[in-house]
């Protein structure tokens, strides 16, 4: 975006922000019975603003509020075109607030505003505008069936969904589950991380804004145990979609299996590869895409490529480039647009990533306060910077001697979320994409694809479906079979 503000213009729109405090329930900001909360600035330290949490009680009033709206049909019901045209509103409303958004965003998480500014405000509207334009595209089907029957395969919405988010990226996460989820007529309980609520309940009142009918997107701040359990186990909530971690996301197919078996869709970590062949070309636009790849919300992503594994034949004059390409990573101040890293989320977090700060890196290194310096190391394998999920900016670079060892450490990991493979040879490229295994793999660049593709993990990286793409409308739907008799009553019954 060409028309970024200064640090100082930024910090004026930070001074007059009127912050959310309570959560949106049934249409309207209401206080929760849970006990109050802060959230904090990561990058100062200092309180944002003190939020009304939620509890159970809460719980139990918005799912009643989201089942009636659903029964109701007022959204669920309503032609898609119609559904279409409240979302269509919605982007506008945030096209129109983008800049408020992008603000309060940087300011909760930590992120960069350039971020903010470029990538999670533009991307949560394309995610919504592209749900929203699907609804009315997408036909039902028709089953193949003898010449006296019809038979139908039908989408339904599921019901009452539970969003369960993390704190790294809270407005395009949200957009993720709630773009497919309200699009198909679902009601949508939104549980943001305690870290970041801010910009989650600023939507919801936008929403209503644009049209949503009451109880159809609710949003309730507060922590796991509080909130997010209570959503897991409650009887009358039909499904439930979350990314966090992998552990979180045990615990939420333990709540289904200890309820009413609702439908449960994990998007969890990664420990992501970068390979790069022997063979790859333009080492300056690899070294440019692993930079971007380890580094982009200061590791803070997922999708991050933590393990740099690169053939000794090209590593040296690739590490040269990612060194010089570096330079250009500034971190510091959220708030200033030069800056591409800026603070972690919070000091437990810090604390974490800090403990992999150890021995001699050959960039960065060093922590301060919630800053963390873009880190190389080269190491081993078996080093826990190469196998945990650190969710830092910590890239370990591992050495091999051939694609076929590359690839065997590629997939040496409990994760499988994303990947990508830097090679001139069409045949390798297509090879190590399939034998690499991954829900999305690159070939000669790094991303998640796009709003049109599905995104998801292999082994302990997800379960039970996909995000974006078409996909998701599949994980936000029942699929229903009607299967209609045409007999002649007059030809007889047609049992047997
Ligand atoms: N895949 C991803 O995008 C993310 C991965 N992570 C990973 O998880 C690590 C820990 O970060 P956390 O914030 O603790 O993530 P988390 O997985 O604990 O939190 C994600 C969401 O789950 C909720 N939650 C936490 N415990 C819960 C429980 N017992 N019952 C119900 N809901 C619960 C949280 O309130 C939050 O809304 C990070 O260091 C990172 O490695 C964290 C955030 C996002
Ligand atoms: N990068 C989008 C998904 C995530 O980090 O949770």
């Amino acid at each position: 975006m060409s028309d970024l503000l200064t640090t100082a213009e930024y910090k004026a729109l930070a001074a007059d922000l009127d912050l959310p405090r309570t959560a949106f329930i049934d249409g309207k900001y209401r206080a929760g019975h849970g006990a109050a909360f802060t959230t904090f600035n990561p990058a100062t330290g200092l309180p944002l603003a003190e939020i009304s949490g939620c509890d159970a009680t809460d719980v139990d009033l918005a799912v009643s509020r989201a089942r009636e709206a659903f029964d109701q049909g007022h959204w669920a019901k309503r032609a898609p075109s119609q559904r279409k045209e409240v979302l269509v509103r919605l982007c506008k409303l945030i096209t129109r607030n983008r800049r408020e958004l992008a603000v309060m965003e940087s300011l909760d998480s930590g992120k960069p505003i350039l971020d903010c500014e470029t990538i999670d405000i533009p991307e949560t509207i394309e995610t919504l505008k592209w749900h929203a334009e699907l609804i009315d595209k997408i036909y039902d089907q028709m089953a193949p069936a003898q010449e006296d029957a019809i038979a139908m395969i039908l989408r339904e919405p599921i019901g009452v969904v539970a969003a369960i988010l993390p704190w790294n990226f809270p407005l395009l996460m949200m957009a993720w589950k709630i773009g497919p989820a309200l699009a198909a007529g679902n009601s949508v309980i939104v549980k943001p991380a305690e870290q970041t609520s801010l910009t989650a309940l600023r939507l919801a009142e936008l929403a209503a804004e644009a049209g949503l009918p009451r109880g159809v997107l609710q949003v309730l701040p507060g922590d796991g145990p509080t909130v997010g359990a209570p959503l897991g186990l409650h009887m009358d909530v039909d499904m439930v979609s979350f990314t966090g971690s992998t552990e979180t996301g045990r615990h939420f197919l333990r709540y289904a299996a200890d309820s009413n078996l609702k439908k449960v869709v994990l998007e969890c970590g990664g420990k992501n590869p970068c390979v790069v062949f022997d063979d790859a070309e333009n080492l300056d636009a690899v070294a440019s895409h692993v930079v971007n790849a380890a580094f982009w919300n200061m590791g803070e992503n997922c999708s991050a490529a933590s393990r740099l594994i690169v053939h000794h034949a090209v590593k040296e004059p690739l590490l040269e480039r990612i060194l010089a390409r570096l330079r250009d990573w500034k971190t510091g101040d959220p708030l200033n647009p030069a800056h591409h890293l800026g603070a972690l989320i919070d000091a437990e977090h810090c604390a974490k990533v800090a403990s992999y700060l150890t021995g001699t890196a050959l960039a960065g290194g060093t922590a301060e306060g919630p800053f963390v310096q873009p880190t190389i190391y080269e190491i081993s394998p078996k080093d826990a910077k190469a196998i945990d999920e650190i969710f830092g900016p910590i890239l370990s670079v591992l050495t091999v001697a051939s694609n076929d060892e590359a690839i065997a450490l590629a997939n040496d990991t409990n994760y499988g979320l994303a990947a990508s493979v830097f090679t001139a040879n069409t045949r390798n490229a297509i090879r190590a994409a399939r034998d690499i295994k991954a829900g999305t793999v690159t070939v000669n660049t790094y991303g998640e694809g796009s709003i049109a593709t599905p995104f998801g993990g292999y082994k302990q990286s997800g379960f039970g479906g996909r995000e974006n793409g078409i996909h998701a409308h599949d994980q936000f739907t029942e699929i229903k079979t009607i299967w209609i008799d045409l007999t002649d009553p007059a030809d007889g019954d047609n049992v047997g």
